[in-house]
């Protein structure tokens, strides 16, 4: 939800919007043929790509997480588990909108994707 916040706040404050009608109501920074026009913004197509990002992943570790969830894994387990994961996509998007130099992203981008796959491991020798 944040993310999208943030991405309205930068159409907002740049006055950089990608429907005609959003720029007829509020306005726009670019001029295309002498009228206001529809335009991209590289700061909110940042925070568009971290958005996404954190779609590809969020959706899959709440699948996997319910899942992991009933094969009863032990309290301290499951809470690791939620706890580096949210860890890690928060510390992504921050080195994502900063930037912070990589390898920092990839790095916490695939701390997140161990803490799923981990769950995912686990519901699968559960059920084999
Ligand atoms: N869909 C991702 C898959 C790989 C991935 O998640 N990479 C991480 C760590 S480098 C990332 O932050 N990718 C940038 C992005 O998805 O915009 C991509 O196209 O990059």
């Amino acid at each position: 939800m944040l993310m999208s916040a943030i991405t309205a706040f930068y159409r907002v404050t740049t006055k950089t919007f990608i429907n005609e009608e959003d720029v007829s109501a509020f306005g726009s920074s670019t001029q295309a043929k002498g009228k206001p026009s529809t335009a991209h913004h590289p700061n909110i197509e940042r925070v568009r790509r971290a958005h996404l990002n954190d779609i590809e992943n969020v959706f899959a570790f709440v699948l996997i997480g319910i899942l992991y969830l009933l094969t009863n894994p032990s309290v301290d387990t499951a809470t690791l588990h939620f706890k580096v994961f949210a860890g890690a996509r928060f510390g992504h998007t921050i080195a994502y909108l900063i930037p912070i130099p990589q390898p920092s992203r990839f790095l916490l981008c695939a701390t997140g994707w161990v803490a799923t796959a981990s769950m995912a491991f686990t519901i699968l020798s559960t059920v084999m």
